[in-house]
């Protein structure tokens, strides 16, 4: 399936609830299904947070009027900075100036605004009424640029406050970063981009000075872009990117889509795993000092955008509005601390973790933040980083310092003291249910005065968006962290307790609190109640992710020095997995005790609570016995190529490819370990670390970007493997000058991208203008063809290499539909359909048509076993999973606001 059908399907305003269908329907005929407006009123919600916030009185009704208006639309450019700004600048001078001309009831129409604190403006928000978007042509065509754009990646629609985080990370080119709660990865996106700023221009910079005398040579003027790049930034391997993020997700459907979303960015220097992240394994390095001994990786910056109750969201999800509950909230903390604690501890000494939810709930903010620093050994191992001068016109709020607890019953209380009093008062001694210590303001030991006002609170009243919480942390220095104290840990267990005999077991330990049966069915009943509207509207949980068991903290903790790993077999599973893999801190298998299951987690019995996964859906903590869930099947395993196999030689001397590329980094996925189908591409340390790791069940379901991908050759001598689009970028300044076709002339391209198989039999080829005779001399087989603009055109100006395959009879762009239209649209303005004149041969001339175009389009083998019209669409596939867009628009939108993409385009 090809990306075109992104936003085909669907009702209008994202309306989820279209799939439920009408019972009654004639088949191929759904009538409209109205639903009741959700009245924007919940009295709980409004009294916990006006006695919470305490913002002045005419803020609070701006407030409340903001969380009760429709959220702008908001988009960012992406990929590469010299890429993006181009993109952008046609938004600009194309789009913009047609858009304010237009006039509706009397006033001009607004168009859309650059985001003020986003770097370079390159994010982009717009609060244009719907109904003037239906109205005016301009819209139309502005939203035809944003959906051709977005389906080839050079925009991604998120939501503001969404783009916050990863920019104070303050991730730098070499970094290591890690993205904990990735998917569907918007943000991950983001670090992706970062770690390969101003690669390009280095990468340039290097090949111009290295291989002048060598056939690579780049002949284009050097760019200001190059001649700004800083190799100094990331040097150390000829100007590539040498940093890597890992995006991580325990979901694993929605790993895929994590997936789907990192690889438009074509990086090395990425791989995707699927793990809790609570207890997310230690990944292994190689020792350079003694390599005998194991040694793990520590991270420069961890990114925790945790699962959350995510009422910061309610413009979006306005179901939100009747379906709000505490509870939600309550059942997360623990998780949310433990995600904390687990990347804290990963981090390297200097390195930086930003924490962030959705939330404006303090027991998912401040009060995670002050636990996890309490638990990782206070303001001298971990300090809350001061960000006020960061990010310039983003207007915020202080983090609170003193918050209030609501529980599920909609009690609020002022501290644990109050809790505990009141538990040991009232003759059952039952403790009210989901409430810990760690929950309240820290109220003795070094975390009392922590700065919590560092911690950022951005609310949808300020600059019209919607509600999030941010925190920097910074590590200071090593620290043992401590485990879960034994009194959060029965409150915590007797919060899960699903009946009077389990709390009673918790008992005896849990300063004699407990928790009544009829709490416990209240709130069975409460989330069923919640589960059935859900399933009536045909909604699957627009509302909170309730977090499923999570883990042995022991497992998790702090040790000095990496202990020996065990040995153990590949798994499949996580759970298994798990047993198998060591902490940075320690092999999880030293495990002798656990010291806290999560309320969550029905059973008792420490040695029960298996670690599973969350899915949007799992909003059932009741479950008296929960089922682990199936992981998703079995993963190729990544096996490298020795540079002098006979594929890799065969290959370097077709393309001529400089010795300065390396050649030690190529990868294939299957057992055998032998070229088949595709050949991946990694950096040098994700290449380490899925050496270092194979066969220790760290669950990696993605890395390396596609390079060659076989193909039928028309002679022995032409090479079977053709690069791929997305490899190019990476390749192309190394291929020799051979196998180079350069292109100028923007009518040139233009053709190429029109015309799939223009023929260059006979005198052809002179229709190619600059490029006609070079084609017409070059060897048969893939090339680069590379594009140098000439001139001042501001729409044709970017450098670009593309594969093209040059046949007997006829020449091919290899790009993807998509890809063909988008950059037809972008540089030319045009929506001209593509013509395929392979099809149009065929067509004319019956069989003999046929012959003459089927040679022009080699096939490719095996399972790449289409014609080259196919393999336009292979490139664009979701990796394994097959998900249809309307699947995919419904799980995003699942999880959290700027996790949703909406069924219909952004305007
Ligand atoms: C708020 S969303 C993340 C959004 C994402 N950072 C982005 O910008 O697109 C939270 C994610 O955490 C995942 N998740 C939930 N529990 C988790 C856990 N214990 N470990 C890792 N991921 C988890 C969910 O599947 C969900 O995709």
């Amino acid at each position: 399936m090809g990306r075109g059908g992104k936003f085909k399907k669907g009702g209008r305003g994202g309306n989820r609830g279209g799939r439920g269908g009408h019972r009654d329907a004639p088949a191929g005929h759904r009538p409209y299904t109205t639903y009741p407006e959700v009245k924007k009123e919940n009295e709980r919600f409004e009294r916990y947070y006006d006695g919470l916030l305490l913002l002045p009185e005419e803020e609070k009704a701006e407030f409340w009027a903001a969380l009760k208006k429709e959220l702008p639309n908001s988009f960012r450019f992406c990929g590469s900075k010299g890429h993006a700004l181009s993109v952008k600048r046609l938004l600009q001078n194309r789009y913009i100036p047609e858009i304010t001309r237009i006039t509706h009831e009397g006033t001009l129409v607004n168009p859309p605004q650059p985001v003020p604190w986003y770097p370079d403006s390159l994010a982009w928000s717009m609060s244009t009424p719907k109904n003037v978007i239906r109205k005016f042509p301009p819209f139309s065509a502005f939203q035809k640029f944003l959906v051709s754009e977005t389906s080839v990646g050079n925009i991604s629609r998120q939501e503001v406050v969404s783009m916050i985080p990863p920019l104070l990370m303050d991730l730098r080119p070499g970094m290591t970063a890690l993205d904990l709660c990735a998917a569907p990865g918007s943000k991950a996106a983001q670090l992706l981009e970062m770690i390969h700023r101003g690669e390009e221009a280095r990468i340039r910079q290097v090949v111009r000075k290295f291989l002048g005398a060598e056939n690579g040579e780049i002949k284009s003027e050097e760019t200001l872009e190059e001649e700004a790049a800083q190799l100094e930034a990331d040097p150390s391997d000829d100007g590539r990117a040498t940093g890597m993020l890992i995006a991580n997700d325990a979901d694993y459907k929605r790993s895929h889509m994590l997936i789907h979303q990192l690889k438009r960015l074509s990086s090395p220097n990425m791989v995707v795993t699927n793990h809790d992240a609570t207890m997310y394994p230690s990944i292994r390095i190689s020792n350079p000092t003694d390599p005998s001994k194991p040694n793990y990786l520590k991270f420069d910056r961890i990114l925790a955008d945790v699962p959350c109750s995510g009422d910061g969201t309610l413009r979006k999800n306005v179901n939100l509005w009747k379906d709000w509950a505490p509870a939600g909230a309550l059942g997360l903390h623990i998780t949310q601390v433990r995600i904390l604690v687990r990347a804290l501890q990963m981090l390297k000494p200097g390195g930086r973790v930003v924490y962030s939810t959705c939330s404006m709930n303090p027991v998912e903010n401040e009060s995670v933040v002050s636990a996890a620093i309490d638990r990782c050994g206070g303001p001298s191992k971990i300090e809350i980083v001061d960000c006020k001068n960061q990010l310039p016109g983003l207007k915020r709020k202080l983090g609170l310092k003193e918050w209030q607890i609501i529980d599920k019953s909609g009690r609020v209380w002022n501290s644990w003291k109050e809790v505990e009093e009141f538990a040991q008062s009232s003759e059952e001694g039952v403790i009210p249910s989901r409430l810990a210590d760690t929950m309240f303001p820290i109220t003795e030991g070094d975390c009392v005065d922590l700065p919590l006002d560092r911690c950022m609170r951005v609310y949808a009243h300020q600059q019209d968006t919607g509600g999030f919480f941010i925190t920097v942390l910074h590590k200071l220095a090593e620290f043992k962290a401590k485990p879960e104290d034994a009194k959060k840990q029965a409150t915590a267990a007797a919060a899960a307790a699903p009946t009077v005999e389990a709390a009673a077991t918790t008992n005896g330990s849990a300063n004699g609190v407990k928790r009544s049966l009829e709490e416990n069915e209240t709130e069975e009943t409460a989330l069923k109640k919640q589960k059935t509207a859900e399933e009536t509207n045909g909604q699957e949980a627009a509302i909170p992710l309730i977090a499923e068991p999570a883990v042995s903290e022991v497992a998790v903790e702090a040790a000095p020095e990496p202990a020996p790993e065990p040995a153990v077999e590949p798994a499949t599973e996580v759970a298994t997995s798990f047993e198998g893999v060591g902490t940075a801190d320690g092999p999880m298998t030293e495990v002798t005790e656990v010291t806290e299951v999560a309320p969550e987690v029905a059973s008792l019995d420490s040695t029960t609570a298996t670690p599973t996964v969350q899915t949007p859906s799992a909003a059932a903590p009741e479950q008296p016995e929960r089922k682990r869930k199936p992981q998703g099947p079995y993963e190729e395993p990544f096996k490298y190529l020795q540079p002098d196999n006979e594929v890799i030689k065969s290959v370097t001397e077709f393309y001529k490819i400089s010795p300065r590329f390396p050649s030690d980094r190529y990868m294939v996925r299957n057992a055998m370990g032998e070229p088949a189908k595709a050949i991946y591409y990694t950096s040098a340390l994700v290449r380490d670390i899925l050496v270092h790791n194979e066969g220790r069940g760290v669950k990696f379901i993605h890395g390396g970007v596609k390079m060659f991908v076989k193909q039928d050759a028309p002679s022995a001598d032409v090479c079977r493997w053709r690069i791929q689009s997305e490899g190019m970028p990476i390749l192309h300044g190394y291929v020799g000058e051979d196998r180079v076709v350069v292109l100028k002339n923007k009518e040139t391209l233009r053709r190429l991208l029109v015309e799939m198989f223009p023929k260059i039999s006979g005198d052809e080829y002179k229709k190619l203008n600059e490029i006609g005779e070079r084609v017409r001399d070059l060897g048969l087989g893939c090339c680069v063809l590379r594009v140098e603009p000439e001139g001042d055109d501001e729409e044709f100006c970017e450098t670009m290499a593309l594969p093209l395959w040059k046949s007997f009879q006829s020449l091919n762009l290899m790009l993807p539909k998509e890809d063909r239209s988008a950059m037809l649209l972008r540089i030319y303005n045009d929506t001209t359909p593509l013509v395929n004149l392979g099809s149009l041969v065929k067509e004319k001339k019956g069989e003999e048509g046929k012959a003459e175009a089927e040679a022009a389009e080699a096939k490719t083998e095996g399972e790449d076993d289409t014609k080259m019209e196919d393999i336009q669409d292979e490139e664009v596939k979701v990796e394994d999973v097959e998900m249809t867009d309307n699947v995919k628009v419904e799980e995003e939108a699942a999880i959290k606001p700027e996790a949703a993409v909406k069924d219909e385009p952004v305007v």
